[in-house]
């Protein structure tokens, strides 16, 4: 029992992991009551949940205990940015087995709280529970700072679509990872600690953006969600996809000939998910900072190209193929 959380009890746990949380303008009651008092300047709350299981999202010989933690905060503060919003505050629900070190538990809380300062949120609260499976539930808040938010369903005809964020990395990472080889170390670390471009978020709302979302399952499937919601059809140019040479390496040591490798690679940067890139919809006339990688346009639904399982997103002009993550579909 020494050195597990079993040995430590629950409510000492509780009491360490809360500790490592700063106060920040945004927290008016954090942890420690039955439920913690969060600002709210303009009178609405961004929340979402995003839930990481052993096995399923990451695997401890892969990732260490910090990585985790880093990676828990990052997929959810992208789904805050990807609203416009800014984000504040975490909830995080902590079900792991009574063997887990408590070096595991603590290191974990190290990553978020690291996270959290590169994202400018806190921790304001959450729960322990004893499970078979470590299981990492996050609730993230966020503040739209009297701001429109940035739906799924706003795009227009004639938008352009523009990217920011890596695009490809962290499933070449993991291609990396499962083949037990080594890489760049770019792709590995994108992989274990997403990096969302969270300001770009509430900067895309200034900048007019007509709809937005973070890229987690695949940049063609993820703009079908775009597509669907707001009636349009969307059109990715795949040569304005410029794979970073860290990714045209990783697709050429996983066993792509040198003169495949900027294919493959944009085959990664179209299906790979879990960069947590922003992807959005702008009105054609917007002038985006160089960050912001116009990538496609949108035009009317009844232009749309191809059949089958078509997504509403054509590269070139034909059906994008599949790729995209789903966690209950055929693999
Ligand atoms: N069990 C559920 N109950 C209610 N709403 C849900 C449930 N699961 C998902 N949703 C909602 O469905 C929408 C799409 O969820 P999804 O998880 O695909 O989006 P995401 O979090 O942006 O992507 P990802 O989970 O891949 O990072 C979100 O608004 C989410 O809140
Ligand atoms: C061990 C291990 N095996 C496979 C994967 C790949 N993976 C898991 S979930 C997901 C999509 C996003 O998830 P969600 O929709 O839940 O946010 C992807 C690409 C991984 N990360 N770790
Ligand atoms: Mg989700
Ligand atoms: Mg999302
Ligand atoms: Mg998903």
């Amino acid at each position: 029992m020494r050195n597990t959380i079993g040995g430590l009890g629950e409510f000492t746990l509780i009491t360490r992991v809360t500790a490592q949380f700063p106060t920040t303008d945004d927290v008016i009651l954090g942890p420690g009551d039955d439920a913690a008092i969060v600002a709210a300047p303009d009178g609405r709350t961004v929340a979402t949940t995003d839930v990481l299981v052993e096995g399923r999202h990451f695997r401890r010989e892969w990732s260490s205990a910090r990585d985790v933690g880093h990676r828990a905060v990052a997929q959810n503060f992208a789904d805050i940015a990807a609203m416009g919003a800014r984000p504040t505050t975490l909830l995080i629900g902590f079900a792991a087995p009574s063997d887990l070190p408590v070096q595991w538990a603590e290191d974990f809380t190290a990553g978020v709280r690291d996270e959290c300062a590169v994202a400018g949120g806190t921790v304001v609260g959450g729960d322990m529970v004893g499970s078979d499976t470590l299981t990492i539930a996050v609730t993230a808040l966020g503040d739209l700072g009297g701001a429109d938010p940035v739906l799924r369903s706003g795009a227009r005809p004639g938008d352009v679509i523009a990217c920011t964020g890596p695009l490809g990395l962290s499933a070449a990472g993991l291609a990396l990872l499962e083949g037990g080889v080594d890489g760049p170390a770019l792709c590995l670390s994108e992989h274990r600690r997403p990096s969302p471009p969270y300001a770009a978020g509430a900067e895309a709302a200034r900048l007019g953006a007509t709809a937005m979302l973070d890229i987690s399952d695949g940049l063609v499937q993820d703009l079908g969600h775009v597509a669907r919601a707001s009636g349009v059809h969307i059109d990715l140019d795949s040569m304005s996809l410029e794979p970073d040479p860290e990714l045209l390496e990783a697709v050429r040591i996983l066993g792509t000939a040198p003169e495949r490798a900027p294919e493959t690679a944009r085959g990664l940067m179209l299906a790979g998910g879990e960069d947590h890139a922003l992807a959005a919809a702008f009105p054609p006339d917007a002038e985006l900072p160089a960050h912001w990688r116009p990538v496609g346009r949108v035009r009317q639904a009844s232009e749309k190209a191809g059949s089958g399982t078509d997504f509403g997103v054509t590269v070139d002009g034909s059906p994008a193929p599949g790729g995209g993550w789903d966690h209950f579909g055929p693999g």
